[in-house]
């Protein structure tokens, strides 16, 4: 299955939408941690100005923990962010967040393009990458080769290890997750009748028998899951900012 093409032969009309429904336990910081504060800018603004900032994405749909949609909104006027269309409030689970952005968007995409508020890094080329692929592939995810080798436990205290897996087949999935719409209404329609929960959007669509094209993601594209990650992120955009600055004079 194809999908009509921009002048540039690049996937058009893409929704974006945000899941920052999360309220960061494992983080434990006075806010959820997409409001927290990463070198100077909200977490959840570096990510919507990554995407806001792609000409192939019309429009922004944010999910927003309950009780925070109005800061989301704030947030957006502070910093300029354009292309913001709606906030609604996320669910108990990622998967409903993301179904209820799904639900709010102001018009019917051809491409919908879903991405973690807690991955504030994601590097306009690797969106780019992913929203050019999403021209010739239902359903296309970022994701980077595990490098750790990965046992699989036996249940127990200690729990034991049951088996080595094989590296070689092993990917950790990131966002963006990039879907033609009709096939993202489809997965999460099937997901709902089933009482199915995944932990990302691939994992629905799976679950409909369409193939998933794995497109290689990126370790900066770090998910702000604990306080060491902030500190990671903290050093990954000073590095990027010394490699921006014009050299010192001699
Ligand atoms: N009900 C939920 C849960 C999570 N998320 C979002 O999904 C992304 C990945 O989730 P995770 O890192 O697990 O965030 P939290 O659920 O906030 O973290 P924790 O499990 O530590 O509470 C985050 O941007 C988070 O805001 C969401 O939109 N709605
Ligand atoms: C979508 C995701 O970021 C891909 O790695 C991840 O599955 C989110 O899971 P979490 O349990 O909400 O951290």
């Amino acid at each position: 299955m194809t999908i009509p093409l921009g002048p540039a032969g690049l996937a058009v009309g893409v929704t974006a939408i945000v899941a920052a429904g999360g309220r960061g336990t494992r983080v434990g910081g006075p806010v959820p941690k997409q409001f927290l504060d990463l070198a100077g800018r909200p977490v959840l603004v570096r990510s919507l100005e990554v995407l806001a900032a792609d000409p192939r994405v019309d429009e922004l749909v944010v999910a927003a923990p309950p009780g925070w949609v109005d800061r989301v909104w704030e947030l957006a006027r502070q910093y300029g962010i354009p292309k913001l269309t709606r906030v609604v409030e996320g669910g108990e689970t990622r998967q409903e967040s993301v179904g209820r952005a799904f639900g709010a968007v102001s018009s019917r995409p051809r491409v919908v393009a879903i991405h973690d508020a807690a991955r504030p890094l994601l590097p306009p080329a690797l969106l780019a990458g992913l929203l050019e692929a999403a021209g010739r592939y239902p359903a296309v995810i970022a994701a980077v080769p595990v490098r750790d080798t990965v046992k699989e436990a036996a249940p127990g205290d200690p729990p034991r290890v049951a088996r080595t897996l094989a590296r070689e087949r092993l990917w950790a999935a990131q966002t963006p997750q990039v879907f033609h719409a009709h096939v993202l209404e489809a997965a999460l329609a099937r997901a709902r009748e089933d009482g199915f929960t995944g932990t990302d959007e691939a994992a629905l669509v799976e679950r409909l028998g369409e193939p998933v094209v794995l497109y290689p993601g990126s370790a900066e594209n770090l998910k702000l899951t604990t306080p060491e990650d902030f500190a990671l992120a903290g050093a990954l955009l000073a590095r990027r900012h010394a490699a921006a600055a014009p050299p010192a004079p001699a």
